[in-house]
Parts: structure tokens; C-alpha cells; sequence
């Protein structure tokens, strides 16, 4: 099928101008201005409209077995939902299987064979041995180039020190970026006993146990293990001002470390978890917590300023009744929150319409941004002749509201219910295909793709020139003293 947009704004991470767009055989083929149609070929007219990369998000967790649940959204319901909200592309964690990372990417593999859109896999590494080490090593030739360590959940998903710094070693030796959720778990568990035996069952203890500082402790202490071993760092869902701050300090040093946020960061705020309502609570719940407004204001501001790169979802979906099972006690509630339909028009709404940031910044926080640290681009996250035909077709001047009424995700709440949206994905494009048009999703499970990212990309190139100061931070190379007969 030829499809051709015709005067539309294209908006890239670069730049914009009006143009049309020729899309063949699932490939961006020409951009150039009046175009002509071929014949038989699909027009759409995207005057007044922004003709834009489809979205990346490179974090979520669909059908992901956690604290006794399952997300109730699975790789076709998710996807489906993603493309009705632009997103033309997701990253998944693999979860290793009783710590088996080869049978984890297999089980995963199984269950994304109902996909109905392009998505890859970062890998969870939540345990240490030769095999955690040897398989880490394959799955990068299998198409994985990124591996996540929890240093919170713990008894649960969490590592040690010990653990993530050797998992920090071999990310560096295979050229796979190092992925971390930094809260400090050990720290998080004593919080969690206090407030409960405090009495405060309920949700807004999830708040309370888990401070911000938390997350800024285990910021800093990945950092500076990733600056030991001269590694790049991506810290997932960096949620509140203390994370921020490491991961600015870190990059302004010149160490390859990337922020986060999430869309749930720039939109909600905890008082959500407050709400007298358990399932409106509940449904607010995940970690690290969202915080209080000024964080919100930090992480936006810090978004702008170019001091976070880029933002995902952590879409990891637990509808109301399975919830319920942490009605009495906060510390068994499923953690996560929905976002995989709504990151683009959140983000849209939170940074565009604020005037904190241009549409083609928009562009590299929600696509270009992940194609390129995730080794894709410009296959992925850019309009360009030879680039995957995932397009979307932005209208400024339409109004929407988030509801889970109208929602295609299968959770029965929406942390963002009633939120209005002056924006809207009016069409999406999937590799060459038209699946959401009109309001109507016209998807099929099993036609989505797994596409490998290779190791070794662009947070890579060069790094060799550092490792002389990881062993010897500035300040402590050692001098070499010139005696005085070698001047003789
Ligand atoms: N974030 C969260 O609450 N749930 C998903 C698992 C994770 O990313 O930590
Ligand atoms: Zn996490
Ligand atoms: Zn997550």
C-alpha cells in the first residue's frame, strides 16, 4: 500500500517544514514538497496538522508477573492501546524465569507473539552467577542491548551492590547499557515496617515509607559505580528533585549517564494516593512514588532544560480488583500505574501546550531520544526517506479528555481520568499501515515484530578515551616526576 500525507508540518528532533510524505512497502520512501500522488496511492490531508516520528516508549511492563499479579495488559491489548494514543513502538523488561535470563527472553518471546506493533526487549538481571554472566552475553547476539537492576523490591527482584557492579562490568565488556531503578531497598524496607506498624495502612503510606531521598541516595551510589567502571548509566523513572539533581551533577562532569522520567512524573502528583477512595488511590500506586508538585515542576523544568532526556511510561497495569489484595496493608498493592495510550498527549500537554518546549523537542523526548540511545536510529524516531513508516498525525486544535470510559488499555482505572488534552493523535501509522484513524483501531495480534538492537551504540563510541580517569578520578592520575638526571 502507497500512502501519501500531504501538507502536513513534518517535525523531526531538527526541524520542521511543510512538506509530504511518500510512504512504500512500510517505508518512509520520499519527503519533499508537492509530491505527486501515484495513482491508487492513499492520501491523507494533514494541513494544520504535525507529521511526526510515532512515539518510543522505552519502558513497560506488559503481561509482567509481579507481587503475586500479572498485568492485566498483555502485548496485544497494550500495543493496541499504544497505537491509539501514537506510540508506534515499545521496549518491554524481560523478567528472567526463577532467574533464568534465557528462559525469561523465551518466555517473553512467547508472549509477544500476539504483538500487533514493533517492540524490543531490555532484559532484568536479578541475581549474579557465571550462567547470569554467559547469558547476558548471548542475549545481546539475540537482539537485547540493555539489562536493568533493581536496587529496591527487596526479597524480591532486587540485587547488591556486589551483584550490580560485576552486572555493571559485564554491561561494559558487551557493550549493553546498564539500566537502574534507584531506590534504596534496604532502606525502603525498614521505611515500609515504620509506617505500617505506625498504623497508616493505607495507600498514602506507599508515600510515606519511600522518600524522595531514597531515590537519591541509590541515584548517586549507581552513578558513581557506573563512573568506577566507566559505564554508561540509564536511570529509569527518575521520579523526584533528588534523582534529577545526581543524574544533572553526573552528566555535567561529562559522564554518560540518561534520565527518565515518566509520563505519571509531569502530570500527577501523591495526593492521588490520599484519596479517600481505595481504587483511586491504589490505581496511583508505584515505585519510586509519585511525589509532591515541586518535583513535578523540577522534572519538567529539568526536561526542558535538556537535563533529562527523554520520557517513557513504566506502563505496568493492575486493574482495581487485583489491587484490592493490598486493601489492608500498602505494601502488598501491585506497583505500577497505566500510560502506554496517554505518554504522548501528557507530554504534549504538560510541555508543549506549557510552552516549555518546541514540537520538535517533543519529537526527541518521545521518539528520537530512545531510537538513538537504544541504537535504532534512524531507522526509528526520525521522518526521513529509508526510515520504518511509523508516522503519526498530530492536531493541535483538537480536545480531548482521558477517561478509562473511553480508554483501550484493559485496566479499569485511568490515573489520569478527566484530564483535558488540547492536542490529539488524529492518525497513526505502523510500519506502512494505517491502524488508528477516526477513532477506530484496526490492529491484528501477530503481526507485530521483534527488532533486535544491536550492542556497542552511540553511548559507546570513544568510551575507551575515559578509562583512564575511571581508575584514576582527576586529581589522583599519578604524577610522573621528572628526575633531574633525565634532564641531564
Ligand atoms: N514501577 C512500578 O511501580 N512497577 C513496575 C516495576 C518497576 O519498574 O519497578
Ligand atoms: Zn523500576
Ligand atoms: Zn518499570
Amino acid at each position: 500500500e502507497q500512502i501519501v500525507i500531504k501538507g502536513g508540518t513534518v517535525t523531526n528532533a531538527d526541524g520542521q517544514l511543510v512538506a509530504d510524505v511518500l510512504i512504500e512497502n512500510g517505508k518512509i520512501a520520499k519527503v519533499q514538497k508537492d509530491l505527486k500522488v501515484p495513482p491508487g496511492a492513499r492520501l491523507l490531508d494533514a494541513s494544520g496538522q504535525y507529521v511526526m516520528p510515532g512515539g518510543i516508549d522505552p519502558h513497560t511492563h506488559l503481561e509482567m508477573p509481579f507481587m503475586g499479579q500479572v498485568a492485566c495488559d498483555d502485548f496485544f491489548s497494550g500495543q493496541a492501546a499504544a497505537l491509539a494514543g501514537g506510540t508506534t513502538m515499545h521496549i518491554d523488561f524481560a523478567l528472567p524465569t526463577k532467574g533464568d535470563l534465557m528462559q525469561g527472553f523465551h518466555d517473553y518471546q512467547k508472549k509477544a507473539a500476539k504483538a500487533c506493533m514493533d517492540y524490543g526487549f531490555h532484559m532484568a538481571v536479578t541475581s549474579w552467577s557465571a550462567k547470569v554472566a554467559a547469558d547476558m552475553a548471548t542475549l545481546v547476539k539475540k537482539g537485547i542491548n540493555s539489562f536493568k537492576f533493581f536496587l529496591a523490591y527487596k526479597g524480591a527482584l532486587m540485587v547488591t551492590d556486589e551483584e550490580f557492579l560485576q552486572g555493571l562490568q559485564k554491561c561494559r565488556e558487551i557493550g549493553a547499557i546498564a539500566q537502574v531503578h534507584a531506590e534504596n531497598g534496604e532502606a525502603v524496607a525498614v521505611g515500609q515496617k515504620r509506617i505500617f506498624e505506625a498504623g497508616i495502612t493505607g495507600p498514602e503510606g506507599h508515600a510515606l515509607s519511600r522518600p524522595s531521598f531514597l531515590e537519591g541516595e541509590a541515584t548517586s551510589r549507581a552513578v558513581r559505580l557506573a563512573r568506577f567502571v566507566n559505564t554508561p548509566l540509564y536511570v529509569v523513572h527518575t521520579m523526584s528533585i533528588d534523582a534529577v539533581e545526581e543524574v544533572a551533577r553526573a552528566r555535567a562532569r561529562g559522564q554518560r549517564v540518561i534520565g527518565e522520567p515518566v509520563a505519571s512524573a509531569l502530570s500527577l502528583n501523591e495526593t492521588a494516593m490520599w484519596n479517600p477512595d481505595f481504587k483511586i488511590a491504589a490505581a496511583a500506586v508505584m515505585s519510586p512514588p509519585i511525589r509532591a508538585a515541586s518535583h513535578r515542576v523540577k522534572i519538567k523544568e529539568a526536561l526542558a532544560g535538556g537535563l533529562l532526556q527523554l520520557v517513557a511510561t513504566d506502563h505496568a497495569v493492575f486493574n482495581s480488583t487485583q489491587k484490592a489484595v493490598g486493601k489492608g496493608d500498602f505494601r502488598v498493592i501491585p506497583n505500577g500505574v497505566n500510560g502506554i495510550e496517554e505518554r504522548l498527549h501528557v507530554v504534549w500537554e504538560e510541555m508543549v501546550n506549557s510552552g516549555l518546549i518546541t514540537p520538535s523537542d517533543f519529537v526527541r523526548i518521545t521518539s528520537t531520544a530512545a531510537a538513538q540511545i537504544f541504537n535504532l536510529y534512524p531507522r526509528k524516531g526520525v521522518i526521513a526517506p529509508g526510515s520504518d513508516a511509523d508516522v503519526i498525525l498530530l492536531d493541535p486544535k483538537v480536545e480531548h479528555h482521558i477517561s478509562a470510559a473511553t480508554h483501550h488499555s484493559r485496566i479499569d482505572t485511568n490515573v489520569y481520568e478527566g484530564k483535558r488534552i488540547m492536542g490529539k493523535v488524529v492518525v497513526t501509522i505502523s510500519r506502512g499501515r494505517i491502524v488508528w484513524e477516526n477513532g477506530n483501531l484496526n490492529v491484528t495480534p501477530g503481526t507485530g515484530r521483534f527488532v533486535e538492537m544491536l550492542p556497542m551504540g552511540p553511548l559507546f563510541e570513544g568510551l575507551d578515551i575515559l578509562d583512564q580517569e575511571a581508575m584514576h578520578p582527576l586529581g589522583t592520575t599519578p604524577v610522573h616526576h621528572t628526575h633531574a638526571k633525565d634532564e641531564l
